[in-house]
């Protein structure tokens, strides 16, 4: 497969700034406590965790699908976490995201599916009828020959495998020219060969498009083995951030609480897993 050498985002290393970021649902206890991150250019950050420690919240918070309940988040400067309406919709369409379902239109073709990627882009008349610019569908080929998925660009999507359907949902979120990429449990749905194979996808098209990815992920394994930096929530407080070779058993262990640990979750990095 080629490898892009595409335009995406503004010119210079992206950043994700955020700072003390609170998020309560209702009047619960806040599920995120006052959490800092910040990530730059093309690095690929894997988000740990048990379940309820806060992920999902964190990627919702910053595409704003939820709203936060204090804090700041800035994408290349510009503050996120209050935008409404219009501003909302322009700052939405900077952020790509992955879900673990895919979350395609089945009965559309891949190529359709794709273009969905650009419905920020274009008039509401030229989505209507499906009319998307020459520029639009030459990237959107461009995209599916890198992943792989050209060949099935009329097909229908519920016609592909988990992983195909998730390289259209990867070329989708791709076709908003992202300034950085989320996604949602990823490899969740697909058996062990297809999601390492989407892990390794997303590590190099974070190179290739210089664009930073977020990767909220259960599998401890590929999260060592298929990103730079490992962030650890328990309770929604971050109580890890560092590389994939410090996130040693008592990290694993701190982050898990002693739970959903097992011992295949610390297979080793390899040289090969890693390319
Ligand atoms: N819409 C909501 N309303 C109320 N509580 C919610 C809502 N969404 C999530 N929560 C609660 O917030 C906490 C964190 O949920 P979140 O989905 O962010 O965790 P997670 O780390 O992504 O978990 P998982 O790995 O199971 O997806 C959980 O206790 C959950 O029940």
């Amino acid at each position: 497969m080629a490898h892009l050498n595409i335009e995406v985002g503004l010119q210079g290393a992206v950043m994700l700034e955020i700072t003390q970021l609170v998020k309560r649902y209702g009047r619960n206890e806040p599920v995120l406590k006052g959490l800092d991150l910040t990530v730059e250019g093309n690095t690929v950050v894997a988000i740990v965790g048990a379940s309820g420690a806060g992920k999902s919240t964190l990627l919702r918070c910053i595409n704003r699908l939820i709203e936060p309940s204090s804090g700041s988040i800035k994408l290349n400067g510009d503050e996120l976490s209050h935008l409404r309406g219009q501003a909302l919709r322009q700052a939405r369409r900077r952020i790509g995201m992955v879900f673990q379902g895919f979350n395609l239109i089945d009965r559309l073709s891949v190529m359709e599916n794709v273009l969905a990627g650009r419905l920020g882009y274009v008039t509401f008349l030229q989505a209507w009828r499906r009319r998307f610019p020459q520029q639009d569908i030459e990237r959107a080929f461009e995209l599916m020959e890198r992943v792989g998925i050209a060949q099935y660009a009329n097909k229908r999507a519920d016609e592909l495998s988990g992983g195909e359907r998730q390289r259209v949902g990867v070329v989708r979120a791709l076709m908003q020219e992202p300034d950085i990429l989320l996604a949602d449990e990823p490899t969740a749905s697909l058996d062990p060969v297809t999601s390492e194979q989407i892990m390794k996808l997303m590590r190099s098209l974070a190179e290739e498009l210089s664009l930073p990815v977020l990767i909220n992920i259960h599998n401890v394994a590929q999260a060592r083995a298929y990103t730079e930096r490992i962030v650890g929530l328990r309770h929604g407080h971050m109580i890890f951030d560092g590389s994939p070779e410090r996130f040693d058993k008592a990290a694993l262990e701190e982050v898990y609480g002693g739970i959903e640990a097992p011992d295949e979750t610390m297979a080793p990095v390899t040289a090969e897993d890693s390319a």
